[in-house]
């Protein structure tokens, strides 16, 4: 059995994470359902959880230069790159969360915008549980575009299974009236969406943990459930094995995309 080491101090979440705008929210409540609260009590899952992990898949996406990678790098590694470099075809992290003393991990997969890369990086939209489309705050067509992203995405998935989520980045280039407006544009978007708006920077770190903890609670609460439904033990949920072999797994696509692209 593998032993996952402990999750780093900064990726607990022991209170349910708000939403950015109660305008463009997913789910207005301030807690864990009280059926999720139930599995969280359950001392064996909590026993089990020490060695047993769950995980779920998040897909970004958008036109290319909105700053997809950034949004990832920032949660993931705390780096910022004043620097443009494509992503080539499709990337992915793997983030370990403890949530109300459970483990969960969230795969992250960042995909590239360029057209030439759509295809290859389209492949990777299945089996996502969390749909991320980024537009850059500073260009109101990347905004229109998410649409499009979203549509494609959503054809890979089946029929609200997703949580979806509109991401505006770059806040930072603007002042505080020109951010109001594009907010209340991407606000009447996400309703059109269905999504949760979030307005982020990836260069000064503003509201990206935030963000992603959001992502993070939404995915795992409905694993949870979803697994009650099912009439599992909440002994039952995850396991810890999945873990290394989807990071193998997803290394060695990402590795022979590469290839087959360059
Ligand atoms: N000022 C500022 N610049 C940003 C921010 N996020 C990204 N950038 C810049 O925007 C450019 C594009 O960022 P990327 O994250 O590489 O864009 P991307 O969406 O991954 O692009 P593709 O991989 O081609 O699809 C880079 O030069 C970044 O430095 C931000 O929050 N603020
Ligand atoms: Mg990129």
């Amino acid at each position: 059995m593998q032993f996952a080491p402990p999750v780093s101090k900064n990726r607990i979440i022991s209170t349910f994470p708000k939403c950015y705008n109660p305008q463009a929210c997913l789910q207005m409540k301030e807690d864990w359902s009280a059926k999720a609260k139930l599995v969280f009590k359950d001392r064996a899952t909590r026993q089990q959880g020490l060695d047993r992990l769950k995980m779920s898949k998040a897909v970004v996406v958008g036109d290319l230069n909105v700053g997809k990678t950034c949004l990832i790098n920032r949660f993931c590694k705390d780096a910022f790159d004043r620097d443009y470099k494509a992503t080539i075809g499709v990337d992915f992290e793997i983030e370990r969360f403890e949530l109300s003393g459970l483990p969960f991990s969230l795969q992250i997969w960042d995909t590239a915008g360029q057209e030439k890369f759509k295809c290859i990086a389209a492949a990777y939209y299945r089996g996502a549980q969390v749909i991320v489309t980024v537009f850059d705050m500073t260009d109101i067509k990347t905004l229109e575009n998410t649409k499009q992203w979203l549509m494609e995405a959503l054809n890979e998935n089946e029929p609200n299974s997703c949580f979806i989520f509109l991401v505006g980045t770059k806040r930072d280039l603007l002042s505080p009236e020109e951010c109001q407006r594009t907010e209340r544009d991407a606000v009447k978007m996400a309703a059109e969406m269905n999504a949760e708006f979030w307005s982020v920077s990836s260069k000064t770190g503003e509201n990206v943990q935030q963000f992603f903890f959001r992502v993070a609670a939404l995915a795992f609460e409905d694993s949870v459930l979803k697994d009650m439904e099912l009439g599992y033990s909440t002994a039952q949920i995850g396991d810890g094995d999945v873990l290394k072999v989807d990071k193998t797994q997803a290394a060695a696509e990402v590795k022979a995309v590469r290839k087959s692209c360059c």
